[in-house]
C-alpha cells in the first residue's frame, strides 16, 4: 500500500463525490507544503527554484525517451531523479572516465565510491540511472518503485559482496588499496563475518543466490514463473511468440509471419493524449451533444452479451479472492488502491449463458466466477495510474494435459483405424495478460476526460480480452447516463482511438461499458481453443473454436446447433482465417465416419490446403456453377436422409445412427441394405457472392431448402461472404441463417445486413468479430482463432496419411461436353469472336455483338446464351448489360475450351469451363473407384436415388418410391 498521500492539482479537483475525501486530504497537504516554501530565505528559495527547472528539463528528456510518459505534476520526484543523474555522472566520471588522477576530485570521489562499494562502484552509474529513470517517468507506481528500489540495493549489496570473496575477502582493517580493488566496506562488512563462519567458497554462493534473487525482484518474477519467462524468451529468439516485438506500424502481413505482426498494430498511445486533453481539452459540449444521438442509438442496439462463456484459466487458485481480495472499508481508511476481485454472474447473465448453452456454446458452470473476474477498481480515485505490481498478472495458465489420441474403428470408410490428429500439431500460444500498463494508462486518461468535463462518475474496473478491454464506469446518483455517452468523441480522443465503443448499460449491471482498443493487442492461438475446458468438456465432433470474448473466456461452438452460420466481413477482416480455424477445429476432432465436408471455393486460393483429405466427399469445388449443382446435390441428399428418418421414425439423424449402431434400426426383410449410420455434411460455401452472380435463383432456393430442414438431417451450411449486400444474403437466405459471424464490415449498412444492427463497421479486422448465435439478440464480441499455414498443413498430412479421399461421383454431375459442342454447331468462330469481345471489352450486351459482329438480333442472343452457358456471362438481367464472369487474362484458356483444345499441359489457373471439365474428370474417377468398394454411408442414398430406375434393387419399405 502506498504511503504517500498525492495532491491534487486544483484544475482536477472538481469531483464532489467518491473521492472528495481524498481532494480534501490532498489540498490540505498542498497548502501546508505551500507555507513551510515560503518559509525559507530568499537565497534557498532561489536555489531550490534553479535546482528544480533544471530537474524539471532533464526529466522531460527523460520521459521523451522511448514511449511519452506524462505522469500527474503532483506526483513528480523530479529534484530527486536529478540528484541521482548528477551522483551517476560524478562516479561515472571518475571510474568510467579516468578523472581519477585530477586533483582532489579525482581522489575523493574514488575513495568514496570504491572505498564504498570496492569493484562494484563501475557499476553504480546504470544503477542510480535506473533509479532516476523509474523516478522520472513513474513517480506515481510506489509499489514498483519500492521493488526496484529493494532490488537495486540487494543487487549493489550482492555485487560488492561477490567482489569481496573474489578479492580473497581481506578484512576491514585491511589497507584502503586492498578494500578497493575488492568489495570496498560494503563488501568486507557483509562477507567478512560470513566467510569465517561458513567459508569463502560457500559465502560466495550465498553472495551469488544474493544476485540472482535481486534480478527476480527486479523483473517481477516469482519463482514458479522462471521455466516459463525462460521458455517465453526462447521463443522470442526463436520467433515462435512474437508477444513484446514490434515492428513497423501497418506491416503488411504474409505468410506464416501474421500472427506476429497481429500484435504490433496499434493506433493507442493513450499518456500521450493524456497531456494534449490537458493542454486543450476545453469543454466541447457542442460537439459531445451531436456525438450523444449517434452513441446512443449505438447503445441502444449494441450491448454485448459477456456473461455467455467462462474463462478456460482452469488453474486459477480458488483462493485467488482471499489472495487479492481486500476489505474495502480498511481501504477507504487508508489510500484507495485498485483491488481485483471476483464478480459473480448476475441473474440476467446466468440466464444468457443458459441460452448459450441451448445452442451448444462451451460454458463451464463451476468456472463461472472465474470467468467473471474483472480488475475491479471501485475505490479507485481516478488519483493516477496505479501499481501494475498491485494486481498480480492472470496466474500463469498450468498447461493443461494433452488431450489423449482418439483413435477409431471406421465403419464408411471400410473398416481402417483412424488416429484423430495430436494436439500438440497445434502449438500453445503465449500466456494471455489481465492487465498490461496500456490498461492502467487508458483508466487514467478516462479519469481525467470524466475530470475535464466534470462528470460525477468513477471507472470502477475493467476487463480485459485480447484484442479489446471493456472498462467499467459508475455513475455517482443524479448522474445521467447521457452525460458519460455524450463525451464519446472526446473519450476516443483521450485514448487516441476512433474504435470506441460505448455500452449503456452493460447487459446485467449498472454500469456503463467503454471498450477500448488494447493497445497490447494479444493473439489467440487454435491450439489454446481446442485444449480448452469447453472444447474438452464435448466430444462433439461439430464443435469448432471460435476464439476468445471480451473478458478473455475461451469461446467455442457446435456448429450442429447453430444450426446454419452466416460469415460475413469486408476483405482482410479474417472471414478466411475463421473458416480456416473452423476446418481445423473439424479436423481435429472429427473423423470422416463423423463429419463430411463438401468445400465451395470460387476464389480458388482459401481452401486448396484441404485438398484431399478424407473428410471431403468431392473435391473442393471451384466453380460456381457446379457448386450450385453441388447444392441441389445437397438437396438431394437431405430428402434421401428424411426419408430415412420418416421410414424408421426417428426426428433426428443423431437417433438414427445411435439405433444403428445399436442394431435397432434394421432394414425390413428382404432388403439387401447394410444400415450404417450417416456422417453429419458440412457445407462450407467460401465466396456466396460468387455463386449468386451465376445461379441467384436456384442457388437461394437449394439454400433456402437445405437451411429450413437440414437440422434434423445432420447438414449444416456455413456462407462466408465479403459483400454482404442485399443481392447476396437476401432476405430469404437471411430469414434461414439464424447464427452470424459479423467482422470487420465496411460500412454501417453492411454490418445491419449481417446481424441485423449496427456494430461490426467499428470492428478492428484482424479477427476482431462478433458474434451473434442463434436465440441470441445481442452480439458477442470475440477474438477470432488463429492457425497458421503450417498448422494447418501438419494437420492435413496427418490426416490424409490416415486415410485417402474417396470422392462420390455425383455431388456435381458432368457436364455434358458433347451436347454443348453441338450445341455452338456451325457457329464455333463467331462464338470466339463474341467471347473475345465480351471479355475484352467487359461488357456483356447482346446489342454490342449485333453491331460489332454485324449479326442479327437471334443469332445475338443465342451467343449470348452459350456465352452463359459456358460461365462467360452471367444470367440476363433484363434491359441491363450482363456481368462478365471472365477476366481478360484467362481469356486464352477459356477459347482453347470452347475450342475443345487440351489445356491441361502446362495450363496455368483453369478458367471456369476448364474446371468444370477437369473435376468431372476428377470425380468419374473417384466414382469409379467406389463402384468398386464397398458401400459408404452416402451410397444408401445413393441406393434409394437409384432405385427408381432399378426396379430390383427397390426395397418394398421404401415409401418415397425411389
Ligand atoms: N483471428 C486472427 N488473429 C490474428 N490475425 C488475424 C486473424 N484473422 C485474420 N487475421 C489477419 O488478417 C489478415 C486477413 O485475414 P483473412 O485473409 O482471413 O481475411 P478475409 O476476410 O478472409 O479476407 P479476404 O476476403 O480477402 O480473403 C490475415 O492475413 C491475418 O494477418
Amino acid at each position: 500500500m502506498a504511503t504517500r498521500t498525492p495532491s491534487k492539482k486544483p484544475k482536477a479537483s472538481g469531483r464532489t463525490t467518491g473521492s472528495g475525501g481524498t481532494t480534501k486530504t490532498t489540498r490540505t497537504t498542498k497548502n501546508a507544503a505551500a507555507a513551510i516554501e515560503h518559509d525559507f530565505p530568499l537565497p534557498v528559495r532561489m536555489v531550490r527554484s534553479a535546482w528544480m527547472g533544471i530537474a524539471r528539463v532533464t526529466a522531460g528528456a527523460f520521459r521523451k525517451i522511448g514511449a511519452d510518459v506524462h505522469p500527474p505534476y503532483e506526483v513528480r520526484r523530479d529534484g530527486t531523479g536529478l540528484f541521482l543523474v548528477i551522483l551517476a555522472i560524478i562516479i561515472a566520471s571518475v571510474e568510467w572516465w579516468g578523472l581519477r588522477g585530477i586533483g582532489w576530485y579525482g581522489g575523493f570521489v574514488h575513495s568514496v565510491a570504491a572505498g564504498t562499494f570496492g569493484f562494484m562502484s563501475a557499476l553504480m552509474p546504470p544503477i542510480l540511472l535506473v533509479g532516476a529513470i523509474r523516478l522520472f517517468r513513474w513517480p506515481e507506481d510506489d509499489r514498483a518503485n519500492n521493488r526496484v528500489g529493494i532490488g537495486l540495493t540487494l543487487l549493489t549489496l550482492a555485487g560488492s559482496g561477490i567482489s569481496h570473496v573474489a578479492g580473497g575477502v581481506p578484512g576491514i582493517s585491511a589497507p584502503f588499496d586492498e578494500l578497493w580493488g575488492s568489495g570496498g566496506v560494503l563488501g568486507a562488512l557483509l562477507t567478512v563475518p560470513l566467510a569465517a563462519l561458513i567459508s569463502a567458497p560457500a559465502t560466495m554462493a550465498v553472495m551469488i543466490f544474493l544476485a540472482l534473487l535481486s534480478l527476480m525482484i527486479l523483473t517481477a518474477t516469482p519463482f514458479r514463473q522462471i521455466p516459463a519467462r525462460f521458455r517465453n524468451g526462447y521463443e522470442r529468439l526463436m520467433g515462435q511468440h512474437p508477444e513484446g516485438h514490434s515492428a513497423p506500424r501497418g506491416t503488411e502481413l504474409t505468410g506464416e509471419d501474421h500472427d506476429q505482426s497481429y500484435l504490433y498494430e496499434s493506433d493507442v498511445e493513450p499518456k500521450k493524449s493524456r497531456k494534449k486533453i490537458r493542454l486543450f481539452g476545453k469543454d466541447k459540449d457542442a460537439e459531445a451533444l451531436a456525438a450523444a444521438e449517434a452513441a446512443a442509438e449505438y447503445d441502444r442496439s449494441v450491448a454485448y452479451d459477456t456473461a455467455v462463456i467462462t474463462d478456460d484459466y482452469g488453474n486459477v487458485p480458488v483462493n485467488d479472492d482471499d489472495a487479492y481480495y481486500t476489505d474495502a472499508a480498511a481501504e477507504e481508511e487508508t489510500e484507495p488502491a485498485i483491488r481485483p476481485g471476483v464478480r459473480r454472474p448476475t441473474k440476467d447473465e446466468r440466464e444468457r449463458a443458459a441460452i448459450m448453452d441451448s445452442v451448444g456454446l462451451g460454458r463451464e458452470p463451476e468456472a463461472d466466477t472465474q470467468a467473471m473476474s474483472a480488475i475491479d477498481l471501485s475505490n479507485y480515485d481516478g488519483d493516477t495510474t496505479s501499481s501494475m505490481s498491485q494486481v498480480p498478472d492472470r496466474p500463469a495458465a498450468a498447461p493443461l494435459p494433452p488431450i489423449p489420441a482418439r483413435t477409431e474403428q471406421l465403419q464408411l470408410s471400410g473398416d481402417v483405424t483412424y488416429t484423430l490428429p495430436a494436439s500438440d500439431l497445434l502449438p500453445a500460444g503465449p500466456p494471455s495478460k489481465q492487465r498490461s500498463e496500456a490498461n492502467d494508462a487508458v483508466v487514467a486518461a478516462l479519469t481525467d476526460t470524466l475530470d475535464q468535463f466534470k462528470v460525477d462518475a468513477k471507472v470502477t474496473g475493467f476487463s480485459r480480452g485480447p484484442t479489446v478491454t471493456r472498462y467499467e464506469i459508475e455513475l455517482a446518483s443524479g448522474t445521467k447516463v447521457e452525460r458519460v455517452t455524450a463525451l464519446s468523441k472526446n473519450i476516443s480522443y483521450a485514448v487516441a482511438s476512433s474504435d470506441v465503443r460505448i455500452l449503456s448499460p452493460i447487459p446485467g449491471k449498472s454500469a456503463i461499458g467503454i471498450e477500448i482498443p488494447n493497445a497490447d493487442k494479444e493473439i489467440v492461438v487454435l491450439g489454446d481453443v481446442l485444449r480448452s475446458h469447453n472444447a474438452r468438456k464435448t466430444e462433439h465432433p461439430m464443435v469448432m473454436g471460435v476464439g476468445k470474448d471480451v473478458e478473455g473466456g475461451f469461446v467455442v461452438a457446435n456448429l450442429a446447433k447453430m444450426p446454419h452460420l452466416l460469415v460475413a466481413g469486408a476483405t482482410g477482416a479474417g472471414k478466411s482465417s475463421f473458416v480456416n480455424s473452423m476446418i481445423t477445429s473439424i479436423l481435429m476432432r472429427a473423423t470422416p465416419d463423423e463429419v463430411r465436408m463438401v468445400m465451395v471455393d470460387p476464389k480458388r486460393v482459401e481452401l486448396t490446403a484441404y485438398e484431399g483429405v478424407p473428410h471431403l466427399i468431392t473435391p473442393i469445388i471451384t466453380n460456381p456453377k457446379k457448386a450450385a449443382e453441388a447444392l441441389q446435390w445437397v438437396v438431394r441428399e437431405m430428402d434421401t436422409r428424411y426419408d430415412d428418418l420418416a421410414n424408421f421414425g426417428f426426428k433426428h439423424i443423431d437417433d438414427f445412427n445411435k439405433a444403428v449402431k445399436n442394431g435397432k434400426a434394421v432394414p425390413p426383410e428382404g432388403s439387401k441394405r447394410i444400415m450404417k449410420p450417416y456422417p453429419y455434411l458440412l457445407v462450407i460455401v467460401d465466396e456466396l457472392a460468387d455463386l449468386m452472380m451465376v445461379a441467384p435463383r436456384d442457388v437461394e432456393d437449394s439454400i433456402v431448402r437445405i437451411t429450413q430442414l437440414a437440422r434434423a438431417a445432420g447438414i449444416h451450411l456455413v456462407l462466408a461472404t465479403q459483400r454482404p449486400s442485399v443481392d447476396v444474403v437476401t432476405g430469404l437466405i437471411k430469414a434461414n441463417v439464424p447464427s452470424r459471424m459479423a467482422f470487420a464490415t465496411s460500412s454501417v449498412t453492411d454490418s445491419r445486413v449481417v446481424l441485423d444492427q449496427p456494430g461490426a463497421e467499428k470492428l478492428l479486422g484482424q479477427g476482431d468479430a462478433l458474434f451473434l448465435p442463434m436465440g441470441t439478440s445481442k452480439p458477442m464480441r470475440v477474438q477470432g482463432a488463429w492457425v497458421t499455414e503450417s498448422e494447418i498443413h501438419a494437420v492435413v498430412e496427418h490426416v490424409k496419411g490416415q486415410l485417402k479421399a474417396e470422392y462420390r461421383h455425383d455431388v456435381a454431375p458432368e457436364v455434358q461436353k458433347k451436347q454443348i459442342d453441338d450445341d455452338i454447331g456451325d457457329d464455333l468462330e463467331l462464338l470466339l469472336q463474341a467471347t473475345e469481345l465480351v471479355v475484352t471489352t467487359q461488357f456483356g450486351s447482346t446489342s454490342m455483338l449485333q453491331r460489332k459482329l454485324r449479326v442479327g438480333f437471334a443469332k445475338a442472343g443465342r451467343l449470348m446464351d452459350l456465352l452463359e452457358s459456358r460461365g462467360v456471362v452471367g444470367p440476363s438481367e433484363g434491359s441491363k448489360a450482363r456481368d462478365v464472369l471472365v477476366k481478360p487474362d484467362d481469356l486464352p484458356e477459356v477459347l482453347a475450351a470452347m475450342r475443345g483444345d487440351d489445356t491441361s499441359a502446362g495450363a496455368p489457373a483453369p478458367t471456369a469451363v476448364e474446371a468444370a471439365l477437369a473435376d468431372n474428370a476428377n470425380a468419374n474417377h473417384y466414382g469409379a473407384d467406389l463402384v468398386a468398394e464397398d458401400l459408404d454411408g452416402f451410397e444408401q442414398a445413393t441406393e434409394y436415388h437409384d432405385g427408381a430406375d432399378d426396379e430390383g434393387s427397390e426395397d418394398a419399405w421404401n415409401l418415397t418410391g425411389r
